[in-house]
């Protein structure tokens, strides 16, 4: 299901900038040769990403699921000068496709890609982050969100994205899958936790959007 109408969204994409080049094509490739093509974030998502990443300008990102490498080029993209984005997936099939669209983008600098499980990776960076974006597998966010918790500055950012779970987040609980059910356990852990103040925000799939509380 659809959370956001189609009619809605194709509204929003009018009026939203364009996909700058190297997006649009890293976007075709992934529709026309990649598993799972619904994974990528997109223009409108993308968007956001990069909007939020400029605001912020942020010293160091971190990236939880990579895939294509399409939302960790927005995120990228707002870096302050000594910039750096790490980004961690388990899959190495899509290594090659995602450094070649880095280089392409001219970030090839900016972002460090990580292969293996984010549980594993995350406790070995020895960074302090501006800005999380959590986009792996659905099980792992309560767990993502406490790994970093301590790496995140106060009054720094976390983004969770897929918190709406196609809308089945809405349904019974016995009618949810596990991973939408894994979607509310979450969004209920960080709303009962006082050390960070949240928004979720209805953008295509949902994006749970959390500040480290600096009080
Ligand atoms: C939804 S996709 C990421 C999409 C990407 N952020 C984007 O917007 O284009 C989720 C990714 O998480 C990765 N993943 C799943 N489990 C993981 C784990 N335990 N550790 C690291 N990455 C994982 C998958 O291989 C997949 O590429």
């Amino acid at each position: 299901m659809d959370v956001i109408p189609v009619t809605v969204e194709t509204f929003a994409e009018k009026y939203t900038s364009p996909e700058i080049d190297v997006l649009h094509r890293l976007n075709r490739e992934t529709y026309l040769k990649v598993e799972q093509p619904h994974m990528l974030s997109g223009h409108l998502q993308g968007q956001y990403l990069s909007m939020v990443s400029y605001m912020l300008q942020p010293r160091r990102i971190l990236e939880i699921g990579t895939y294509t490498g399409y939302s960790a080029i927005c995120l990228a993209q707002g870096l302050a000068a000594d910039g750096l984005l790490y980004t961690l997936d388990i899959n190495e099939e899509r290594e090659e496709m995602c450094k070649r669209y880095f280089q392409e983008a001219g970030l090839a600098d900016k972002i460090q890609l990580r292969i293996g499980k984010a549980a594993d990776i995350i406790p070995q960076l020895q960074e302090t982050f501006d800005l999380v974006f959590i986009d792996a597998d659905k099980q792992g966010y309560e767990q993502y969100y406490d790994l970093v918790w301590d790496k995140l500055r106060p009054g720094g950012f976390m983004l969770a994205d897929n918190v709406l779970y196609h809308g089945e987040v809405l349904q019974e609980e016995a009618q949810q899958s596990a991973n939408a059910k894994a979607m509310v356990r979450f969004c209920e852990k960080v709303a009962a936790d006082g050390r960070a103040t949240q928004l979720l925000l209805t953008i295509r799939d949902g994006l749970l959007m959390i500040r480290k509380n600096t009080y």
